[in-house]
């Protein structure tokens, strides 16, 4: 059967990557998606961005909805101190599964835990099964329409403490409407929104940061 196009993203991160080198993989797979094959990841120009607002958030605990290849996943975890980590969840098996491959070339396996299954099955349990207090950062990039539904039930779980930061991909293009109006006419929510463009094309779109008031 042939290989489906996150398949061909791991053999070229196997193949060209530096082992243990986070970056030589991001590199890998931007040049890779920019060059041949266009696919999901949060991409240079936003990666930028979520770059800054790690490293000013400086987080512990962080959690991410929509793993794929694990892009933006090594993005994150390599900005992260030694005892903190970043939990990730992805419902596509496959895509679960190439991203483990590709976390573990990058070094960061010890930081990353994947999650295998539905944001809205695993939120619930994140702090009995998976011993998790609050959430200090989480990166929302997985299906547009549950933004503010997985925002909602993680209020709801108690998993959001003063100051944790949300920050959401492509509240622009594909679009979130829904979570911008719900966050951005919550007084419970401080909001900016961060224009880039779509990963790895010209097309408008931007992030939205929503840090929680409590
Ligand atoms: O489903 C998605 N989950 C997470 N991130 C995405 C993304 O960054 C996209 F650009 C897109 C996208 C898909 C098709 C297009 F034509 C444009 C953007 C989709 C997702
Ligand atoms: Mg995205």
């Amino acid at each position: 059967m042939d290989q489906s196009k996150e398949q061909r993203i791991l053999n070229t991160v196997s193949y060209n990557a530096v082992k243990g080198d986070p970056e030589s993989v991001m590199k890998c797979i931007d040049k890779y998606c920019s060059q041949y094959e266009w696919a999901m990841n949060v991409g240079d120009e936003k990666g930028l961005i979520l770059d800054k607002i790690v490293e000013e958030a400086d987080p512990s605990v962080v959690l991410e909805l929509g793993t794929y290849c694990g892009y933006s996943a090594i993005r994150i975890a390599r900005l992260l101190k030694p005892k903190a980590r970043l939990l990730t969840i992805e419902f596509n098996p496959e895509f679960a599964s190439i991203a483990k491959e590709i976390i573990d070339i990058a070094g960061l396996s010890d930081k990353v835990t994947i999650l295998e299954g539905h944001s809205e099955d695993i939120i619930p349990q994140l702090k009995k099964k998976y011993e998790v207090e609050t959430l200090d950062f989480v990166f929302l990039d997985h299906w547009k329409e549950r933004y503010a539904p997985d925002t909602v039930l993680l209020e709801e779980c108690g998993l959001l403490r003063k100051g944790s930061i949300l920050l959401a991909d492509n509240v622009v293009f594909p679009g979130a409407p829904e979570f911008l109006k719900y966050v951005r006419n919550n007084q419970r929510f401080e909001c900016t929104s961060y224009p880039s463009h779509l990963e790895y094309m010209q097309v408008e779109d931007a992030m939205e940061k929503a840090v929680y008031l409590g």
